[in-house]
């Protein structure tokens, strides 16, 4: 498969020496959705620009489409649409002027009716900019970004702003551009929108990818839990040795890396014991407990983990984890 972007050994230090990308490496084939999720300030607009050819990596390589978006940009930017976090229009022009006016830079833009279709604007085209609503503008920003009907879509928090009903929308949208064959690089802060949109996605923080992988190899790598309250009189040091748990007071809450043999063992216990298992909850890790565990173990120096070391850890298969209760 054909990797539209690919990003090698990327730093970019800022002219007071901080530096903001830290040495990273990643490729996205054509056609698929990549998200860059991370911290506040882990690094991702600096690298999206990197990427869109707004500013030159300080090391490393970018290849958007197989040329330098920087060095290249008159071959990479007719072929690539850009949502940034802020868009900057004239506050006096309405919308339909707006998009007029961007399609007359643009080589073969769509008509402009068809982008505001697109992102379900098109009944607020006689609008002002000055009276769109926050999330409005957001939509109007997607609009700009697939006027020239773009191979390979930048959105950076394309999604900020909207209500739940835009934000499902704008989903919908992306897929159906990445199921035409657009590759789409997005950041994010919503772990629901990376979990549910993204075919792969990296974590960064402080300037470097700290995981990588599809939603579903990323939460792998986190324990499950399994939740329940046990009834008075029958104690937590009572439940299979297999599934020594934490517990807190009549609260019982197990960590396995294997979710099936570990409730199959307790249900089994609890059937055989006569044991009520009260509130039982079962679940997979979500990307988001994997963002949480990620950042506060990065933060720790003692406890940070590359991508490969991460990648290669085998979870204990016969004894669940313990944790304790939080
Ligand atoms: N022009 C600049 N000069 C110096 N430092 C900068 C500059 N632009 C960004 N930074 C710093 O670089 C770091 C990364 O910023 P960046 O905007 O890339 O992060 P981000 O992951 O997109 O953050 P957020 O999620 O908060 O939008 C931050 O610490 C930021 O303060």
């Amino acid at each position: 498969m054909t990797n539209v972007i690919e990003a090698d050994g990327l730093h970019r230090t800022y002219s007071g020496g901080f530096e903001a990308v830290n040495g990273i490496s990643f490729a996205v084939p054509r056609g698929e959705i990549f998200a860059l999720l991370g911290t506040n300030g882990a690094g991702k607009t600096s690298t999206v620009e990197l990427l869109e050819g707004l500013a030159r990596p300080t090391a490393g390589t970018v290849r958007v489409l197989g040329h330098d978006p920087y060095t290249e940009r008159t071959a990479v930017r007719p072929r690539i649409g850009v949502m940034l976090q802020e868009g900057g229009f004239p506050s006096e022009l309405t919308v339909a002027e707006t998009v007029r006016m961007w399609a007359g830079c643009t080589t073969g833009a769509r008509p402009a009716g068809e982008a505001l279709e697109m992102v379900g604007m098109a009944g607020r085209a006689k609008v002002r900019i000055k009276q769109l609503s926050g999330g409005e503008r957001r939509r109007l920003d997607l609009a700009l970004a697939l006027l020239g009907r773009p191979e390979v879509l930048f959105l950076d928090e394309p999604s900020t702003g909207l209500d739940a009903e835009g934000r499902r929308d704008t989903w919908e949208l992306v897929r159906r551009l990445r199921d035409g064959g657009t590759t789409v690089l997005l950041t994010t802060h919503y772990l629901e929108e990376a979990e549910t949109l993204a075919d792969r996605l990296a974590i960064m923080h402080k300037g470097r990818i700290v995981t990588s992988g599809t939603p579903a190899e990323v939460t792998a790598e986190r324990p499950a839990r399994i939740r329940f309250r046990l009834p008075e009189g029958v104690g937590a040091e009572r439940l299979p040795l297999g599934l020594r748990a934490a517990a807190d007071g009549p609260r019982v809450e197990i960590r396995t890396h294997e979710l099936q043999d570990a409730l199959g063992a307790l249900l089994a216990w609890a059937a055989e014991k006569g044991v009520r298992l009260d509130a039982l909850d079962a679940r997979s890790a979500s990307l988001e407990e994997a963002f949480l565990e990620i950042a506060s173990r990065a933060d720790d120096p003692t406890g940070f983990r590359t991508d490969t070391a991460s990648a290669s850890r085998t979870p204990d298969s016969r004894t669940a984890d313990l944790e304790e209760i939080r």
